[in-house]
């Protein structure tokens, strides 16, 4: 418990930087429009105050790689919802009518704050918001797919505690929610690092693995952040490597 309390705090400002976005959002955004409610983000995000969001840079890739799929997915999963930018992100470029982004997060206090932003972009019925870490998640996950029709999550977008990538990513190949075909994408591998995460990519043939280099940061301080980690299974079930 004081574990989890100390991760909440780390995630949640004291200062109300969360709720002052979201009331910039509803104010300038025009409702019903995602991409108006992205660009107020960023807007805000670049001009005001500091968010985790991944923003539009790293934004794109992601959803190139989502792209790449061979068909559009249908179910997609979410670790670390924050704010609810890349749900929005990723809801808004769905393609499958039925398609739903999974979103997880341990904070309810950025879930509430999520939830309100997700709203006012018109994608509610798009997102299903799961308050609890993935190892407590799991049957709710595959209870999901079921009703999804779908046989996993086609697309990952790892973006919570870095110091459970890894740990989370084994759990999903172990657990079968991610299958051969799925993508997998990592944010922020560089600032704050992931390394364990990386080593463990590099070494499975199993998957295969691009980091993608951006600049972020002030101008005066171009701060080169890794999204990226583009793991793409390969693997079958009962293929007999080392995740199966
Ligand atoms: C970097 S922010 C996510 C940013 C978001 N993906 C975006 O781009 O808008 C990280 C989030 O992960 C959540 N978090 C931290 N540890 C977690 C865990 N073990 N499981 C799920 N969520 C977690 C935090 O509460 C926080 O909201």
């Amino acid at each position: 418990m004081f574990a989890v309390d100390l991760v909440r705090g780390r995630y949640h400002s004291s200062n109300g930087r969360e709720a002052r976005l979201l009331e910039h959002v509803k104010k300038v955004a025009e409702a019903g429009n995602p991409q108006a409610v992205l660009d107020a983000i960023d807007q805000y995000a670049h001009s005001q105050e500091f968010f985790m969001n991944v923003g539009d840079d790293k934004g794109k890739i992601l959803l190139q790689e989502m792209d790449k799929l061979p068909a559009p997915p249908k179910a997609v999963l979410e670790l670390g919802t924050y704010c609810g930018y890349s749900t929005i992100l990723l809801a808004a470029h769905l393609k499958d009518p039925s398609a739903k982004v999974y979103t997880i997060d341990i904070c309810e206090e950025n879930v509430e704050i999520a939830k309100q932003m997700i709203a006012h972009a018109g994608l509610t019925e798009r997102v299903v918001h799961v308050v609890k870490p993935l190892d407590q998640a799991v049957q709710e996950l595959r209870a999901a797919l079921k009703s999804q029709k779908a046989d996993c999550f086609e697309v990952v977008f790892i973006d919570h505690e870095k110091s459970v990538y890894l740990s989370d990513l084994l759990l999903l190949v172990k657990e079968q929610l991610i299958k051969e075909g799925s993508v997998v994408v990592a944010d922020n591998l560089k600032i704050p690092g992931a390394p364990e995460y990386v080593k463990w990519m590099k070494q499975q043939s199993d998957f295969s693995f691009e980091q993608h280099s951006v600049c972020m940061g002030p101008s005066a301080l171009w701060l080169h952040d890794i999204i990226g980690a583009i793991g793409r299974s390969n693997c079958s079930p009962g293929c007999g490597c080392c995740c199966c």
